[in-house]
């Protein structure tokens, strides 16, 4: 267990932990760097809020040590509100600032869960004349995808559990914790 933190005591178990995230971060950034070196006039990162911000960051910081200059651009859309499953529903809160015409996209995602989120927003990205657009998604879980989503960059398969940090929140706490874990059954039970 990671030392220190108030949520600590919340958590049954650390999934993935700072330093494979870590590691893991910089292999994906290696691989986008390689596939886009021939982008001359900018990359286009799109984080998907709240989940992706510290992936959005670590990742970003990770490919401007080595790969094309890249733009950041930010969407929020929110489907699970306070639960644990896709209500299925995906609500635009802020959308893109900037035009995505003609440009090369990565889209940066915390996690692919149910798919109803990204397979929503690609739909939604490839309406507005991208040169391309790619998913680097930190988490999959394999075994919950409802819908088949084309994630070319994936960091780590994880079992169908609901799991918590490094962005990604149970009814928005634990979003700040820099490891993944999965949370007691009696926090449910609780909130
Ligand atoms: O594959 P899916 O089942 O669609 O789940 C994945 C999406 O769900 C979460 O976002 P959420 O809607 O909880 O909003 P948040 O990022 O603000 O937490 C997560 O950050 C992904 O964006
Ligand atoms: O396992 C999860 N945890 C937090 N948010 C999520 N959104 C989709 N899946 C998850
Ligand atoms: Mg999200």
């Amino acid at each position: 267990m990671a030392d220190g933190s108030w949520y600590d005591a919340d958590i049954d178990h650390v999934i993935i932990s700072e330093a494979q995230i870590r590691e893991k971060t910089a292999e994906l950034a290696k691989q986008v760097s390689a596939d886009y070196a021939h982008v001359t006039d900018g990359l286009l990162l799109v984080c998907v809020l709240k989940g992706a911000v510290m992936f959005m960051a670590d990742f970003a910081r990770a490919l401007g040590r080595q790969g094309p200059p890249a733009e950041l651009d930010f969407m929020a859309i929110s489907s699970y509100g306070q639960g644990t499953t896709s209500s299925g529903v995906v609500r635009i809160l802020k959308d893109l600032d900037r035009d995505i015409a003609g440009r090369h996209v990565i889209v940066v995602e915390d996690i692919v869960d149910s798919g109803l989120t990204l397979s929503w927003l690609l739909r939604y990205l490839e309406s507005r004349s991208a040169a391309s657009v790619e998913v680097v998604a930190l988490f999959r879980k394999p075994d919950a995808v409802k819908v088949t989503v084309p994630v070319k960059y994936v960091g780590f398969d994880i079992p169908t559990e609901f799991v918590v940090g490094y962005g990604l929140d149970f009814a928005e706490r634990y979003r700040e914790l820099p490891y993944v874990g999965v949370l007691k059954p009696e926090v449910y039970a609780r909130s």
